[in-house]
């Protein structure tokens, strides 16, 4: 790339030069599309609408946005990259550089087409994630840029191959130090500037294989499976706009947390779901059990179903007379039964063969005209197919399924269910699994969340659901296996991303081990990655926190925290009459802070917090809202805190959250979550005795 002569020696300034032109080349890319003259080019209206589409969002994603810069680093090469690399023996090189790349969100090149800021998902970008002093990757010096309100302001240098460092450890930057101790506010921001080394592994692994990710709390996660959606967008950007891609996550607060990551990172053509938004088959008017609800969830219901899918099929009494002109044809019952046995054993959806089955039907009598001298050709058979006694055959011996009425009969007919659940349920689950009163209409059945993925196993079964190219699944611990099993079917032909934390499991149904889920997910050769290393949760907090692992998942290892803060944890116990008061001074002090804060409470409390917050005139959002300068306090019920965070967290009464849960282990597992959502502080108010293992080890005071 040409190096633009510059009247000054200050980096600074020749930084912000180059800053200051790759904006104008900026300018100058959208104000050429913009004056892309179609009349020519377009033969008809709907290609001109397409192409017009296209180039409409490509106007929207090269405008330069005041808050994100246009590019964060600057790799210097020794050679032009894909050049003999240097190995760490080789020391520093002399002589002029190699090629200089600045990196940002885009592409931007100049009046020539030579690039001025390259995306940081090109081959070329990453080094700036990988490179170490160990290993450089060809690179001699990485830059990074600090903005202060979208000014270039500070930049900081890692010589890679300078003498002395070849072997050494990456040094600490002090400008991701800063990026990751910013206060939070609103919504989740990209990480695109800080990607680490174990992370940018997980961005950029092949979309040819399925990454599950083990994570700590904090360690990035979501940020990564967001990152890699854009990555593989990337990479990838011809099959998968013809597959397309699909963020699934636990409930739509998060996902109104998480939906502007990837339009920053320009791709706005990413599905966003929830398993029961994907599942929506039935109007949901019921609940379950945690025990009726585990039920349903468990895989045996697969086969079940299966069988409940095919337990329609009836062998024919009586053969097949089809009457052409003025002849009889006749296959005989045996030859139906063999016909109908081998589309059973066929691998294929029970509605495929019932599409199949005219057509071998009217092949067996086409076979009987052939051997009476008669040269009959497709469209006899076609005609044969479309005959009424084959219809009505058809009918009688592979009857249509409707798939919610077909689950309605199985939670309404115990007949029914034992004879599809033979050996594989007891009589006692089998009791579990009907409904109280037996469902008139589809419309009006108690359907729970449970029962719609049940719903969505029967379609499946009768028809293939089209699966996408890439699936990340967020909060993957807490799916059932028939729930894996939905998503799986969703990326049959593709691959997923699937990000989890075992500890914060708190469904009565969350997977104990990644091998598990992976298998019922259909992607059982899956590797398994752990990240430790966690961005949010500051050190003091995560210890506290990690009081619980040895209760609620004793395999894992225990977060760190990068941040250099170790961020300030009270533990108040006052007087109960006294706990809402409490709470709320808690909140007041936390506001004195910058940045929002998350009041967590277990979800029986909400209702009465909510009054209470609104009796003192303190204005609260709710879990996804967007906070603002005015109102930045969120009162989160523990129930929807997984995935979220705040600046500043206050945590009012422990216990009560443990006891909103089924069973103990599920509760300090909600505690767990509710523990680390904090970025710089967290305050936990209580007028009860904390839980036990929460307890032991020098309670830290205010
Ligand atoms: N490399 C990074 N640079 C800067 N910030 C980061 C980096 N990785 C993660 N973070 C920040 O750390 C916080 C936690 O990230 P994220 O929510 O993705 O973690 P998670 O593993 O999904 O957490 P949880 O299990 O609690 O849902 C976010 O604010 C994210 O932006």
């Amino acid at each position: 790339m040409p190096t633009h002569a510059r009247p000054t020696d200050d980096p600074l300034q020749r930084e912000r030069a180059h800053l200051a032109e790759s904006r104008a080349a900026l300018r100058t890319m959208r104000a050429d599309t913009e004056a892309l003259d179609l009349t020519d080019v377009t033969g008809n209206w709907v290609n001109a609408e397409v192409l017009r589409r296209e180039i409409n969002e490509r106007i929207a994603a090269l405008a330069d946005l005041a808050d994100a810069p246009l590019f964060f680093g600057r790799l210097d090469y020794h050679e032009p990259p894909g050049g003999e690399r240097p190995g760490p023996e080789a020391g520093p090189l002399p002589g002029p550089p190699g090629e200089r790349f600045y990196i940002g969100r885009r592409h931007v090149h100049d009046k020539d087409g030579d690039p001025m800021v390259i995306d940081w998902r090109a081959p070329v970008s990453q080094p700036f994630y990988r490179a170490t002093p160990r290993e450089p990757m060809g690179v001699r010096l990485r830059r990074r840029f600090g903005y202060t309100g979208g000014e270039l302001t500070a930049y900081e240098d890692e010589h890679l191959t300078a003498a002395g460092l070849a072997g050494a450890d990456v040094p600490a930057s002090a400008l991701l130090q800063a990026e990751i101790e910013k206060p939070r506010v609103g919504p989740m921001r990209d990480i695109v500037a800080t990607i680490q080394p174990e992370q940018d592994e997980i961005v950029r692994a092949d979309i040819g294989g399925t990454v599950c990710v083990q994570g700590a709390p904090g360690t990035g996660k979501t940020a990564v499976g967001l990152h890699r959606v854009a990555y593989l967008l990337y990479a990838h950007r011809e099959r998968l706009a013809r597959t397309g891609t699909l963020v699934v996550g636990p409930n739509r607060s998060f996902l109104r947390y998480i939906e502007q990551v990837l339009p920053a990172l320009g791709e706005v053509d990413v599905a966003q779901a929830t398993v029961e938004e994907l599942v929506a088959h039935v109007p949901l008017r019921g609940s379950d059990s945690a025990a009726v609800a585990r039920l349903k969830g468990d895989a045996r219901m697969a086969e079940v179903l299966r069988r409940a899918v095919r337990s329609g099929v009836r062998m024919p009494s009586e053969g097949l007379v089809v009457v052409r002109g003025s002849r009889r044809w006749r296959v005989p019952a045996p030859e139906v039964e063999e016909i109908v046995r081998e589309l059973l054993d066929r691998d294929i959806r029970y509605g495929a063969a019932r599409e199949a089955l005219p057509q071998r039907l009217a092949h067996a009598v086409l076979v009987r005209m052939e051997r009476s001298g008669e040269a009959p050709d497709d469209r006899v058979q076609d005609a044969v197919a479309r005959n009424p006694a084959v219809k009505a055959l058809v009918k009688q011996v592979w009857p249509v399924v409707d798939p919610p009425r077909l689950v309605l009969r199985l939670l309404s007919d115990g007949d029914f269910l034992a004879e599809c659940a033979e050996g594989i349920l007891d009589g006692d689950e089998q009791r579990l699994l009907l409904w109280d009163r037996p469902a008139r209409g589809v419309r009006t059945a108690p359907w729970s969340a449970a029962d719609a993925v049940l719903v969505d196993e029967v379609t499946d079964l009768v028809r293939r659901t089209p699966s996408l190219g890439h699936v990340v699944l967020d909060e993957a611990q807490d799916l059932s296996p028939m729930q894996y099993r939905a998503v799986g079917r969703r990326c049959t032909t593709g691959s997923a991303t699937v990000l989890g934390d075992i500890a914060q499991g708190t469904t009565p149904w969350a997977t104990g081990s990644w091998a598990e889920a992976l298998t019922h997910l259909g992607k059982a050769d899956a590797v398994v990655e752990e990240l430790t290393r966690g961005f949010r949760v500051p050190g003091k907090v995560i210890d506290y926190a990690s009081r619980l692992l040895p209760s609620i998942a004793p395999d894992l290892t225990p977060a760190t925290s990068v941040r250099d803060s170790p961020g300030s944890l009270s533990v108040r116990l006052v007087d109960p009459a006294e706990l809402t008061a409490a709470v709320l001074a808690a909140c007041r002090a936390a506001l004195a802070n910058e940045g929002s804060i998350g009041l967590i409470a277990a979800d029986a409390r909400v209702a009465a917090l909510t009054a209470a917050l609104d009796a003192a005139g303190m204005a609260c959002l709710s879990p996804g809202d967007e906070a603002s300068r005015a109102c930045r306090l969120t009162l989160v019920p523990a129930s929807l805190a997984k995935g979220l965070e705040y600046d500043f967290v206050v945590l009012e009464e422990p216990s009560a959250v443990v006891e909103g849960e089924a069973d103990a282990r599920t509760g300090l597992r909600r505690l767990y979550v509710a523990l680390t959502r904090a970025v710089s502080g967290l305050s936990v108010v209580h007028s009860r005795p904390l839980p036990a293992v929460l307890a032991e080890g020098p309670v830290p005071s205010v």
